[in-house]
């Protein structure tokens, strides 16, 4: 399996906290992770040290086939190396149709003024529709997006970081909100996505994780506690303890 991103030995300290704590994460370039554990552990930390947000205080990340450092580059150029970020909170253009809000989302084509004086080529416009039908709105490219309900506005903005094709996908509880049609829907999409790039997800759901059906990386006070198939976590004793609160 090709490494996309190897973290290795991270620790970032907040007013002498250590939040991330000699922190190793690995992951191929066409794999979906679960990554849980308690409030606090740091799984928040560890997305903001991955996107340039936080800067750790030791550790190295490598990423790609050539194995650069994201340490000391910008948020702005690690997103064009290929790394997305989806918040819990979805941001879409309101007021804009679905099918604009994935036009502007597309590859080179961001910014609001893009949407309103450049015309789509053909080309552009099927990729948007491919990418609907990805996220289930292909029959709703023509809505106003502030109309669309809580989950299609999640996908919506799934679909819009798939457009800018990300490598890697971080996504922050997805699940959070859903019905449990929606949950099944959502699954899906990042199933789906994970085939042809990295995906992360970050989710307190155990039922939404079972349905990853994936490996499942365990955080805890800054480090990897454990790392398996969600039975095998499940299982292990740290992880028990640390989940009872013992
Ligand atoms: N900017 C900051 N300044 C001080 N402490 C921080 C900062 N960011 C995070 N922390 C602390 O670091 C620890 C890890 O926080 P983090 O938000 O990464 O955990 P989390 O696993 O995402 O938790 P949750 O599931 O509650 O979102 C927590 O104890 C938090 O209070």
């Amino acid at each position: 399996m090709n490494t996309l991103l190897e973290v290795s030995g991270v620790s970032v300290s907040f007013d002498g906290f250590r939040a991330i704590n000699n922190l190793s994460f690995h992951m191929g370039a066409a794999e979906l992770r679960a990554v849980i554990g308690p409030n606090g552990a740091g799984k928040t930390t560890f997305m903001d040290i991955v996107t340039g947000k936080t800067r750790p205080d030791k550790g190295t990340i490598r990423w790609g086939e050539k194995g650069i450092s994201l340490l000391g580059l910008s948020e702005a150029r690690i997103a064009r190396e290929g790394v997305g970020r989806k918040f819990q909170k979805p941001t879409v253009f309101e007021d804009q149709t679905v099918r604009a809000n994935l036009l502007v989302a597309l590859r080179n084509r961001r910014g609001p003024f893009a949407a309103l004086w450049w015309k789509p080529k053909p080309a552009e416009l099927e990729r948007v529709d491919a990418l609907a039908e990805t996220i289930g709105l292909a029959a709703h490219l023509d809505r106003k997006s502030g109309e669309l309900s809580h989950g299609q506005k999640q996908w919506l903005e799934i679909g819009m970081l798939l457009a800018q094709e990300p490598k890697l996908l971080l996504v922050d509880e997805p699940a959070a909100g859903m019905t449990v049609a929606e949950r099944e829907k959502t699954t899906a999409i990042l199933v789906e996505a994970a085939k042809t790039r990295a995906v992360v997800v970050v989710e307190h759901d155990m039922e939404f994780v079972r349905r990853l059906n994936c490996r499942v990386t365990v955080l805890h006070e800054g480090s990897v506690l454990a790392e398996g198939s969600l039975d095998h976590v499940t299982s292990n004793k740290d992880v028990i303890d640390v989940y009872l609160g013992r």
